[in-house]
């Protein structure tokens, strides 16, 4: 599996959110999106998704172009919360099962216990923490070879950030699969990433391996976007 993204430009009125980007990612990977609000992450992701398509150049997974029937094959975590409140965790987990085939019921039941979410709890009543949580055991336990992560540490407290690190690392299959986060978070995910790549105004502006970052460069993936962004604070 590898996903093309080729010369591709998405305009929103006169507004260009993607602007000529190329990218490739590979699996057994993972890769970190990294740029301001607005920069194009959320539009790139939908489009791997199959969600939104490009107005210039291609998508493709492991060389066919996306369309609305490879979706199949992308597990992807949206910023939105789509969870019915009236349903308990354990509803949730079920109606999840319905939708997608790859749906793996173990990997779920893991996931909640790791991350101690009872099945008879009503969505409503979770905390924002858990309601993240329920959200990730969601996406991480489908079987798909592509797994998508908007923002998956947003709001969420340092301590429920650092379980889901760890419950990404062990839940992710390196030989099938392939992880890309787009996050502003990028302390959480230094230690998981391969590779970070930057976007700025719709356009890449960085991309490296993290370790070659390390140990060649001798920069954390931080300062590196602190020098990719002259310095601004926030990235
Ligand atoms: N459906 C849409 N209609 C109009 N403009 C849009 C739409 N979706 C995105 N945009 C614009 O495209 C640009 C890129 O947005 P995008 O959501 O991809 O950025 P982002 O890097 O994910 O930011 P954030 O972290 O705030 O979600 C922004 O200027 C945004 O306002």
């Amino acid at each position: 599996m590898a996903i093309r993204v080729e010369g591709v430009i998405k305009r929103y009125g006169n507004k260009r959110a993607l602007n000529g980007v190329s990218l490739t990612f590979e699996k057994g990977k993972i890769y970190g999106l990294l740029g301001q609000n607005g920069s194009g992450k959320s539009t790139l992701l939908k489009m791997i998704a199959g969600l939104v398509f490009p107005d210039e150049g291609t998508v493709s997974l492991s060389g066919s172009q996306v369309t609305r029937r490879t979706c199949g094959n992308v597990a992807y975590l949206t910023e939105l919360d789509m969870f019915h409140d009236a349903f308990t965790v354990g509803d949730t987990i079920w109606y999840t099962a319905s939708q997608f085939a790859d749906f793996d019921q173990r990997k779920a039941q893991n996931l909640l216990k790791e991350f101690r979410l009872d099945p008879s709890k009503k969505v409503k009543s979770l905390s924002k923490g858990n309601r993240g949580r329920l959200k990730l055991v969601a996406t991480l336990a489908r079987n798909t070879e592509v797994i998508l992560l908007d923002e998956p540490f947003s709001g969420l407290d340092p301590m429920v950030r650092d379980s889901i690190v760890q419950s990404l690392l062990k839940y992710i299959d390196f030989e099938q699969q392939v992880l890309i986060i787009a996050t502003h978070e990028i302390n959480e995910i230094e230690p998981l990433l391969d590779e970070a790549i930057v976007i700025r105004d719709g356009s890449v502006i960085g991309q490296e391996e993290v370790e070659s970052l390390r140990e060649e460069q001798g920069l954390s993936v931080l300062n590196w976007l602190k020098q990719l962004e002259g310095n601004k604070e926030e990235v």
